[in-house]
């Protein structure tokens, strides 16, 4: 990051009053012969961080287009609360969004957000404020031009931030930000949605947001592949790798314990992936039997591979 990295966090202002899920009830949306969206139905809940996940030409955008009004739903409904976008009375006080971030490349980052605060009813200490929370501070009379990807982020997230809303919706939010970007926004989003505000963030990619968001809402195909919280997802993908002289003894042995296993491969050779965390327990289990044991080790599962293999079995 070619600013100083982003450290304020906004005033812990609370929600008005309880906010509302977000509802994509049966959504269908068409292009021509493109089904991008297909009977979608899923909920955002408040207080938390949801991580919109899916693979390049998924659906993601034009699902977060749809709740946002900018594309007309062919059939089913995209709604915060019971309200559409356009039903909302304050939309722009209501709702910030980030979807490809857009500039006039002539003008600073602080005359974009002064562009913007005129429709969102924003004061120029509010865009003080906000250029200070993303680190734009000293660069905000510079033109938007000579940002980085990362600075264009930064600045997108102020401008959705102007009209103080509950709602954030992101659509790949990471793309350009640096580790420390990263680490920074998941902050921010935590802070955001902790009083009981709505997070929905977009991604391709698992291991960008494995670390941000609580639940994730996978699709593929404009079809919903799996809703579920963040940790359940881990703790499936959790698994040991055993080393045993002898497969013949040790299975029934596993069996026995009710744990779900396969024979692998790696280089050095067949071993027991075993699904599973509990390391130490495996061990005195085995121990127990009287199954001598070569290896027993937690096995790095690759995140993307697991994820892709999640979209493969059921899209
Ligand atoms: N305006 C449009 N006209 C025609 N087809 C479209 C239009 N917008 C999206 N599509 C198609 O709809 C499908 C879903 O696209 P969408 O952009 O929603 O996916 P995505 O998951 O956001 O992908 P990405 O991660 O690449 O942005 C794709 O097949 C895309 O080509």
């Amino acid at each position: 990051m070619s600013q100083s990295a982003p450290s304020a966090t906004l005033p812990p202002s609370q929600p008005q009053q309880s906010v509302a899920p977000i509802v994509i009830d049966s959504l269908v949306k068409t292009f021509g012969r493109v089904r991008a969206v297909d009977q979608l139905s899923f909920t955002v809940e408040p207080g938390r961080i949801t991580g919109f996940l899916g693979p390049n030409g998924a659906g993601k955008s034009t699902t977060l287009r749809t709740l946002l009004g900018l594309v007309a739903a062919t059939a089913g409904s995209a709604t915060f609360g019971t309200l559409s976008y356009v039903e909302l009375p304050q939309p722009q006080r209501t709702v910030g969004a980030v979807l490809e971030p857009a500039f006039h490349p002539g003008r600073s980052g602080r005359d974009h957000l002064r562009v913007l605060a005129a429709t969102a009813g924003a004061t120029d200490d509010r865009i003080n404020q906000l250029l200070e929370l993303v680190a734009l501070a000293d660069a905000a009379d510079r033109r938007v031009g000579g940002y980085s990807l990362g600075m264009r982020q930064r600045l997108a997230l102020a401008g959705a931030l102007l009209g103080d809303p509950d709602y954030l919706i992101l659509d790949e939010p990471a793309n350009g930000l640096d580790p420390e970007g990263i680490r920074w926004l998941r902050g921010f989003l935590r802070a955001f949605a902790a009083p009981g505000r709505v997070v929905l963030m977009s991604s391709h990619i698992l291991n960008e947001v494995e670390a941000t968001v609580d639940d994730v809402v996978v699709i593929n195909n404009g079809k919903l592949i799996r809703q579920a919280p963040m940790r359940e997802l881990s703790t499936e993908r959790a698994a040991i790798r055993l080393r045993v002289p002898e497969v013949a003894v040790a299975g029934p042995v596993l069996d026995g314990l009710g744990l779900s296993w396969r024979s692998a491969e790696d280089r050095s050779g067949t071993y027991l992936r075993v699904e599973g965390s509990d390391l130490a327990g495996l061990g005195r289990a085995l121990f127990d039997a009287g199954v001598p044991v070569l290896e027993l080790a937690d096995l790095q599962v690759d995140l993307e591979a697991e994820f892709f293999a999640l979209l493969g079995g059921e899209a």
